[in-house]
């Protein structure tokens, strides 16, 4: 019988072993040598185990201390590294240094995930997936915090937390609770349009390089007069959009549960580089006045019929991460690293995110997390008043560390500042409950999907709507059935709860 080759990642050992010259000896952390591994020190050959034996505990200490907290989502995940290249001009739309010219290289760390599971769950999970983007750039880390779909299910981030908590554990039983998640979509509306994609073919990507990647939100592009325009931001995948039946994702999940990880770290080590094309849409003030449909609102997309894909370039991923937890683990991504050039708008879900991600980084990897290497903005030397904490690595030495002073510390400069913009209005928490929730999802259902398609969305969403209880599954039968009655009796046919009633 033929032999399959193993996989690269499967060899990664044997290639290490390979590259080393000479064996290093062996050392505490601090670098003493040790004169053992596999024998502790014992007062006779039975006897009982001194202090002495510092190197024992010097391991036993840093083990107890191998785990940081996970990620709250996006717990599980891989990523690689490699660039972005511009490929067309954009410069009379934004400053920002990435798109100064066509040709232009700039490094980026990517890291892609499921979101609801924890650090050892099923790559083949039906979930979005993280898309998120560190791009090294010369006026500091310009991050894309966004997903493998174009919209998001909340369009309050109050709702958000509320959201997570729905799809995460039940807190008594510790497991999944389909009553938790259907009762909180079905009973927020402006969920439909993305558990539509949730349960479509796209709900479980063939890997991480089979998908395209959004920004989501609503970003705003200045160009060097100071000249705003409304953007979005789109990844495509170059090797397809490639999905998994969810009868393979419940087999993989047994005997790969690594799948995606493993895709992506073999693909990039045999040469066979993932890349996108990376598109923008454009909406000019004037325009989002008017628009149909609320331009910030991250539950709806702005159609390519209205506002057509600009290309600007392309990100190749190149080289597999050294360590996986220096690099990938530690990776901390945060939606308010923007450059001159690009800046948040009022969408509300971007807004609530600015301040989340510091905040959980602190937690996860401690306040000098921006010193680790993997998040250094390396081309730029970082000059401030911050100082001290654990891990300081660069402290900054000699400079002051106060402001106004007389010593030559940083200047702020107004290149950092974002454009000016009015608002106006009483501060008071505005209902969006007027939001129209279904004709997006109802172009989706009617002019997107094929049958078949739509056939299969309501199989995924019965097979696990079937598990909640009948009160929820009606109302939320009730919710899809105003997206379109053609999908409320779909569904309704295919669930059990509705053929016994039926019956009585
Ligand atoms: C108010 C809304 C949101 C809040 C408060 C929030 C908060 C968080 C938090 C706390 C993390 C964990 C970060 C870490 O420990 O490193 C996270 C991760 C992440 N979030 Fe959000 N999030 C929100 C909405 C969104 C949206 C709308 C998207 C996509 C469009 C998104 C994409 C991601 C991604 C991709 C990660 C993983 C980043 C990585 O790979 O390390 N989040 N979010």
């Amino acid at each position: 019988m033929e032999r399959k080759p193993r996989p690269p990642s499967a060899d990664q050992l044997i290639q290490y072993a390979l590259k080393v010259k000479e064996i290093p000896v062996d050392t505490t952390s601090a670098g003493n040598p040790v004169d053992s591994e596999t024998i502790i020190k014992t007062i006779g050959p039975h006897g009982p185990v001194p202090l002495e034996d510092t190197y024992y505990l010097d391991k036993l200490f840093h083990f107890a201390g191998e785990r940081n907290p996970e990620r709250v989502v996006h717990a599980k995940g891989g990523g690689a590294f490699g660039y972005f290249e511009v490929t067309h001009d954009i410069t009379h739309l934004t400053k920002a240094a990435i798109f100064s010219e066509i040709g232009k290289q700039t490094p980026v760390a990517a890291r892609f995930s499921t979101v609801w599971g924890e650090r050892g769950s099923a790559d083949t999970n039906r979930d979005p997936r993280g898309f998120a983007l560190k791009f090294y750039t010369e006026d500091g880390n310009w991050d894309l915090v966004g997903n493998n779909t174009p919209i998001f299910f909340v369009r309050d981030p109050f709702r958000f937390i509320h959201f997570i908590h729905s799809q995460k554990r039940n807190p008594v039983t510790h497991l999944r609770d389909w009553d938790a998640f259907w009762d909180f979509i079905s009973l927020l509306p402006e969920t439909t349009h993305q558990v539509m994609i949730l349960f479509s073919d796209r709900g479980i990507p063939d890997g991480f390089r089979h998908m395209h990647g959004y920004g989501s939100h609503t970003f705003k592009l200045v160009n060097k007069d100071n000249e705003p325009v409304y953007c979005k931001f789109h990844f495509r995948t170059d090797q397809g959009i490639k999905n998994i039946s969810p009868q393979t994702a419940t087999k993989l999940a047994a005997t790969d549960p690594d799948y995606s990880i493993r895709d992506l770290y073999d693909n990039i080590a045999k040469g066979n580089f993932p890349s996108w094309t990376f598109y923008i849409q454009v909406m000019t003030f004037e325009e989002a006045k008017t628009y149909r449909w609320n331009p910030f609102d991250v539950t709806k997309i702005w159609p390519q019929s209205d506002f057509p894909l600009l290309p600007v370039g392309h990100m190749v991923l190149d080289k597999n991460p050294g360590n996986y937890y220096a690099e990938i683990e530690q990776l901390a991504f945060n939606p308010n690293n923007l450059i001159p050039g690009i800046e948040p708008t009022p969408d509300k879900m971007l807004q609530g995110r600015l301040h989340s991600y510091i905040d959980t980084h602190i937690h996860r990897l401690g306040a000098n997390f921006n010193q680790i290497p993997v998040n250094c903005p390396y081309r730029v030397r970082v000059a401030n008043y911050q100082r001290d904490a654990p891990m300081a690595i660069d402290n900054q030495n000699g400079a002051p560390n106060y402001y106004p002073n007389s010593f030559k510390g940083p200047e702020p400069t107004p290149r950092g500042a974002w454009s000016t913009y009015n608002a106006t209005g009483d501060v008071k928490r505005y209902k969006t409950e007027d939001e129209d929730n279904f004709s997006q999802p109802r172009i989706l259902w009617s002019n997107v999907l094929d049958d078949a398609a739509r056939d299969r969305m309501t199989t995924n969403i019965a097979s696990v709507l079937k598990l909640a209880a009948p009160f929820i599954q009606e109302r939320t039968v009730k919710m899809f059935s105003q997206v379109h009655p053609d999908f409320g009796n779909r569904l309704r046919s295919k669930l059990p709860h509705f053929q016994e009633s039926a019956e009585e």
